[in-house]
């Protein structure tokens, strides 16, 4: 088996290949783009061959920025494309382009890696644990009264301040690049959200918003007519309005886009997808019981590729000290790392002290970014506390300011 990257030359052969081991048939290119793969750096992929030449694996890598806890901006690869030919399965061509595509990240300093799963028992053996979730919230509209904040200042006025903006409806062609401009915005603040590369939006290669498919654009602007929300949506034969993703650069923004969409005229119902777990939309519902989640799924997986690199890149919220003795069976590697955090910033070097926590590398990324607390995973036996109160002041530090979340698709 050989593994190599691929050039311009190979979009053909990758495209097909990839599309075979789906199932499914490569979509005819459309005039302005559209198309899923138009966005692939070819000399970031790989094709597994076949000692007669013959490609039966596909892996590919986007270069993206994400955002860590505490704001802070790091590159990372997002693996996608990643497909073997039916005939060609289970003799280890996934386990031999996952081994050789780690190996090109770190040679290129990148000290985690992420990817959307198919199948969510693939990854895990690769040193990949799920990091990000989303869910989708249904709201009737005539349950859809928000309530008044109750939050009031000492002097008794409410706290929550009021929305001096307005919201004007677009159709998608007619946005130009508010929506890239606006999204920038939001996911440097926002923990576990992915770039969006210019070309994507550039090539519409994507879901909506980013495709050609027709949608309307709530915009959302302030005071001054500076675009700092949006979102974009559809409605459907059975009157319920889709919301392909809410974009607000802050919570006030996207209360007023929320009550935009849930005021909609003619509309039975309204399907926020992508809602990131603990938000507060629901808690700003009059009627709790309104909101409706359904579809929690696992979204952004996240693989640590330098350890010590990681852990002081993110933000941290609570100071501690805390061993942590990690396995990466996959990459044969074992290291035991002294966190001390002080003052929002964390040190990390190796130690031989005994461990508060033992756990595979899978699962420190699946804690990484804060949206999986450690003590759920002691509690699944699959983290090793070595003392009572280790999980609880793991739980504490790894916490982020806000849930991570990302709703980019690749
Ligand atoms: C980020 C993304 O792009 S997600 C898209 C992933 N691709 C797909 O879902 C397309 C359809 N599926 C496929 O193309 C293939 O089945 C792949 C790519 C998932 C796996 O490729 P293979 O070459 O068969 O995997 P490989 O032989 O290296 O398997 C390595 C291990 O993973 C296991 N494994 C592979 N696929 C799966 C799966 N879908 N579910 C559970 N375990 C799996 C194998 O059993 C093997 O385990 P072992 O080492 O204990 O024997």
């Amino acid at each position: 088996m050989e593994i190599r990257s691929t050039t311009d030359e190979d979009l053909d052969v990758f495209v097909d290949t990839v599309h075979a081991a789906f199932g499914l048939f490569p979509e005819t290119p459309v005039e302005g783009g559209g198309l899923w793969w138009s966005a692939l750096d070819m000399d970031r992929c790989l094709l597994a061959l076949t000692a007669d030449g013959q490609p039966v694996g596909t892996a590919a890598a986007h270069p993206f920025e994400l955002t860590l806890p505490g704001e802070a901006i790091v590159p990372t690869s997002g693996v996608t494309a990643v497909g073997v030919l039916p005939s060609h399965r289970r003799r280890g061509v996934l386990g031999t382009m996952m081994r050789h595509q780690l190996t090109e990240f770190r040679a290129r300093g990148e000290f985690l890696s992420v990817l959307l799963a198919s199948e969510a028992p693939i990854y895990g053996r690769f040193g990949y644990g799920p990091a990000t979730y989303t869910q989708q919230l249904k709201v009737p509209r005539h349950r859809a009264a928000l309530a008044a904040p109750r939050a009031r200042t000492v002097a008794g006025a409410p706290a929550a301040g009021s929305d001096n903006g307005s919201v004007e409806v677009l159709r998608r062609a007619e946005c130009g690049e508010i929506l890239e401009e606006v999204y920038d915005r939001y996911r440097r603040a926002q923990p576990g959200a992915l770039s969006r590369p210019h070309r994507w939006w550039a090539l519409r290669a994507g879901q909506p918003p980013i495709s050609p498919a027709p949608r309307y654009v709530a915009v959302h602007r302030d005071a001054d007519g500076v675009p700092d929300g949006y979102a974009s949506y559809s409605i459907d034969e059975a009157k319920t309005l889709t919301v392909d993703e809410t974009i607000a650069t802050d919570d006030t923004v996207y209360t007023a886009l929320a009550r935009f969409v849930l005021g909609h005229d003619l509309v039975a119902q309204v399907v926020f997808k992508h809602v990131p777990p603990e938000h507060p939309l629901r808690w700003q519902l009059a009627d709790f019981r309104a909101g409706q989640v359904s579809d929690e799924m696992d979204w952004l997986y996240v693989r640590l590729l330098d350890i010590p690199q990681a852990l002081t890149a993110r933000g941290w919220f609570t100071d501690g000290e805390l061993v942590l003795d990690v396995d990466d069976p996959f990459l044969g590697e074992h290291g035991r790392y002294l966190l001390t955090v002080q003052e929002g910033k964390a040190d990390c070097i190796p130690t031989d002290r005994e461990p508060d926590l033992s756990l595979d590398v899978r699962d420190l990324g699946s804690i990484y970014l804060g949206g999986t607390a450690p003590s759920t995973l002691v509690r699944a036996g699959h983290v090793l506390a070595h003392r009572p109160n280790a999980a609880p002041l793991a739980d504490a530090l790894f916490r982020a300011d806000r849930p991570p979340h990302c709703l980019h698709w690749f």
